[in-house]
C-alpha cells in the first residue's frame, strides 16, 4: 500500500541537544485531515517543518507518495506550507502572491493565469486580488494564503496553525470553509493546532502528541470516547479518573477496586485481573440521580455497579447544556454534562445528595503505565 505520507520512526535532535521529536510514525491516506494536537512545545510544529523540508531528520525515514523525501529540499517536495502569520509578501497585490508560487517554478503566462484565476474563485477572493495584503481582512488574507498554497497543486497542505490570528467568530466560520475545500480538493491536509475543538471538528485523524512522542492517533469521537493512555484522558474531553486495581475481567468488561467502591468500564488494551489501571468516564456519560428518591443498589443493578454517592456543589445551564459538578465521599470534585433536558423538574441544587450513575460502557478501563 502506497500512502501519501509516511513517516516511520522519525526523531528529531536539534544541534544544541534538544529531543523535540521520538519515533514518530503515521501513515496518511490520501485526502485525509490530519491533526497534530498537543501542549506548547510537544513537537507538532517541528514534525510539520520535518514533511515540509525545512528542517533535516535526525533518524527515521519520511516517505511521500513511497518516495523517501529525507534529503529532498523544500521547493522539491510535493508539498506546501501555510504559516500562522500567512507570510504574505507585503508589496504584490493578491494576484501576484497567489501567482508567485507558479512564477517559481516557471509555468508559462497563459497556464499560470489560467490556475491563478480558478483558484481565486474557488476561494471567492476575484474580487481583492489588486488589492495588497495591508488591505486585507483577517479572514481575507487567509483565504489568500490558502489560496497560494493551493495553486501549486501539492500533494499535501501543511498547516501550521493557520486559524491562530483570528477572532473565535471567524475562527468557526473559517474552519467549515476549510473543511468543505478540503473535500472537495481532495487535497491530503495536515494541520497543527493548540485548539482541541478545532481537531475534533476538522479532522478525520487526531495525532496527539506529548513530549515529542505521539500518545494516540484516532478519529475524533475514538479519541473521546476510548482515550488510549492517562495523558489523552487527562487532555481530550472532560474526564474522571479513577485510579484503581482490576478485580475482575468477563470479555472486555472490567470491574475496578477503587477509593470509591468497585467500578465498571470497558478495556481498551490489555488489563488483565491485578494490574493498576485508570477507570475513564467522560463527563457527559454520567448521570445524577436524587438520592432520596432512588436506592444507591437500584441505580448499581441498572448501571454495571456504578453508582457512587455524591453531592451536587455546582449547577449551571448554559444554553442547552446543564454543567453541574459535585464533591465524591474522597473530597474530589468531578464535572458532569447533559442535555438540559435530562434535568427539567429535577431540581439539584448546592448541597443535593446525589447518585452518580454510568453504563459500563461509557467508561474505559487504561493501563495506569
Ligand atoms: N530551532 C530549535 N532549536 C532547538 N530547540 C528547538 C528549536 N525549535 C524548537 N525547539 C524545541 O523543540 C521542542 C518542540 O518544539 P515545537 O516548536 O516543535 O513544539 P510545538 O508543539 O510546535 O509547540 P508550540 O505549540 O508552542 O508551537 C521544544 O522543546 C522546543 O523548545
Amino acid at each position: 500500500m502506497i500512502y501519501d505520507l509516511e513517516l516511520i520512526n522519525v526523531g528529531k535532535v536539534y544541534d544544541n541537544g534538544t529531543t523535540a521529536v521520538s519515533e514518530f510514525s503515521l501513515a496518511v491516506n490520501k485526502g485525509e485531515f490530519i491533526a497534530f494536537l498537543g501542549p506548547s512545545g510537544c513537537g507538532k510544529t517541528t514534525t510539520l517543518r520535518m514533511i515540509a523540508g525545512f528542517e533535516g531528520i535526525s533518524s527515521g525515514d519520511m516517505m511521500i507518495k513511497g518516495v523517501r523525501m529525507n534529503d529532498i529540499a523544500p521547493e522539491q517536495r510535493p508539498t506546501a506550507t501555510i504559516f500562522q502569520n500567512y507570510a504574505l509578501f507585503p508589496h504584490m497585490s493578491v494576484r501576484r502572491n497567489v501567482a508567485y508560487g507558479l512564477d517559481v517554478k516557471g509555468m508559462p503566462k497563459r497556464e499560470r493565469d489560467t490556475k491563478v484565476e480558478r483558484i481565486l474563485a474557488t476561494l471567492g477572493i476575484e474580487d481583492i486580488a489588486e488589492r495588497k495584503p495591508d488591505k486585507l481582512s483577517g479572514g481575507q488574507r487567509q483565504r489568500v494564503a490558502l489560496a497560494r498554497g493551493l495553486v501549486i497543486e501539492p500533494d499535501i497542505l501543511l498547516l501550521d496553525e493557520p486559524l491562530g490570528a483570528l477572532d473565535a467568530n471567524l475562527r468557526k466560520a473559517i474552519q467549515n470553509e476549510l473543511k468543505l475545500l478540503q473535500r472537495t480538493l481532495g487535497v491530503t491536509f495536515i494541520f497543527v493546532t493548540h485548539a482541541q475543538s478545532e481537531a475534533l471538528a476538522l479532522s478525520d485523524r487526531v495525532v496527539v502528541m506529548n513530549q515529542g512522542r505521539v500518545e494516540q492517533i484516532s478519529p475524533p469521537y475514538e479519541l473521546y470516547t476510548r482515550p488510549n493512555t492517562p495523558f489523552v484522558a487527562q487532555f481530550i474531553g472532560r474526564n474522571t479518573i479513577f485510579k484503581g486495581q482490576v478485580r475482575s475481567e468477563q470479555a472486555d468488561l472490567r470491574h475496578v477496586e477503587t477509593d470509591v467502591g468497585l467500578l465498571g468500564g470497558l478495556a481498551n488494551g490489555a488489563a488483565p485481573s491485578g494490574s493498576r489501571v485508570n477507570l475513564v468516564v467522560p463527563a457527559e456519560a454520567i448521570e445524577a440521580h436524587n438520592a432520596e428518591h432512588t436506592s444507591r443498589e437500584q441505580i448499581a443493578f441498572a448501571n454495571d455497579g456504578n453508582a457512587i454517592d455524591a453531592m451536587i456543589t455546582r449547577s449551571d445551564i448554559v444554553g442547552h447544556i446543564a454543567h453541574m459538578s459535585a464533591s465524591l465521599e474522597d473530597g474530589r470534585v468531578i464535572s458532569l454534562e447533559a442535555h438540559s433536558e435530562k434535568y427539567q423538574g429535577r431540581n439539584f441544587r448546592p448541597g443535593s445528595k446525589v447518585v452518580l450513575s454510568w453504563k459500563a460502557a461509557d467508561a474505559t478501563v487504561i493501563p495506569a503505565h
